[in-house]
């Protein structure tokens, strides 16, 4: 697909009906199509000698994350020895790329991270239902990159968004994205709260135009989170974003991704979407808690022939 980007980008994003006739200009996505190309491609098998590298970047693009009411510094600070090390009877095993915490937890973290290059990850923004003014918002983030956050994961105001309120969305991406500085931003789309692809492909060129650095599915915390045709459409956006202006946008999915095999998925859509530039932790990350120790169960069992069990492994 070809998207012609208007001439003043700053007039198309001026207003709400600039917006609008921008975003409703985008094609329509093929939803069966869509859905067809996901399935055929999660059918694909990966031989013996490509599956050891598969199951390795599928460990390097983890954002390894704990996001629970009950979070404590104490399981933080195992989550960051597991990121350093995951198995620490193979130091061959490579590094996550990311440990994802809320903010007041972004400290431990980042202490138990130094020397690394592991990232902190925070989400922000009143995650995850973004449900505050966006003076909170910008203080929730300001304080994630004070306290030492690489990357910042907000959630867009799903309400505004699909009340047809795009310049607020969009206003308020730009406005986050400010107060990040240096951090990298990871604009979380939450689409199962979407509806339909088509606001999904919508949602996705709003937070790129807007200055998103990625974009990301979902929180984790609703029921319909990260599915392979809702990535489809989001790495086609990347792809077309990129063509039509020269910038590459990274690709988070997350939530309810658990499984090795649901991993390698993931990594061959984004091999046949948007090619294999993004197939690197710098452009692509799976958010999750509890797919870690699948991934070193199937690479041991690669190695050795048999699996060590769940037991071997420290939790997720
Ligand atoms: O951003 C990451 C998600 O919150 C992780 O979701 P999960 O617990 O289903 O893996």
């Amino acid at each position: 697909m070809t998207t012609a980007l208007p001439s003043d980008l700053a007039q198309a994003t001026g207003s709400d009906a600039a917006l609008r006739r921008f975003l409703h200009g985008l094609p329509g996505v093929d939803q069966v199509g869509a859905e067809a190309r996901a399935a055929q491609l999660a059918t694909r098998s990966i031989k013996t000698s490509a599956k050891q590298y598969a199951l390795d970047l599928a460990i390097r693009v983890i954002d390894l994350t704990t996001l629970e009411g009950q979070d404590t510094p104490g399981k933080v600070r195992a989550l960051c020895a597991k990121a350093r090390r995951p198995d620490p009877s193979d130091p061959s095993v490579p590094q996550v790329a990311a440990v994802c915490v809320y903010p007041d937890l972004v400290p431990v973290a980042k202490q138990h991270l130094a020397g690394t290059p592991i990232k902190v990850a925070s989400v922000a923004t009143a995650f995850p239902s973004g449900r505050a003014s966006r003076q909170v918002k910008i203080a929730d983030t300001r304080d994630a990159v004070a306290a030492g956050a690489d990357e910042i994961d907000m959630v867009i105001d799903r309400g505004a968004f699909l009340a047809g309120r795009y310049l607020q969305v969009f206003e308020e991406i730009r406005a986050v994205k400010d107060a990040c500085g240096d951090a990298h931003l990871k604009v979380i789309l939450e689409t199962g709260e979407l509806a339909t692809y088509d606001n999904v492909r919508r949602a996705s060129w709003l937070a790129m135009l807007a200055g998103a650095d990625f974009i990301k599915t979902s929180t984790g915390k609703v029921q319909s989170a990260a599915t392979l045709p809702v990535t489809l459409v989001m790495l086609e956006a990347v792809r077309d974003f990129r063509a039509a202006t020269g910038r590459q946008v990274g690709v988070k999915p997350a939530g309810g991704i658990r499984t090795a095999k649901d991993a390698i998925r993931y990594l061959v859509l984004v091999n046949e979407t948007a090619g294999e530039d993004w197939l690197d932790p710098a452009w692509f990350r799976i958010g999750a808690s509890s797919l870690l120790n699948d991934l070193l169960m199937q690479r041991q069992k690669l190695a050795t022939g048999r699996y060590a069990g769940p037991d071997y492994f420290t939790l997720d």
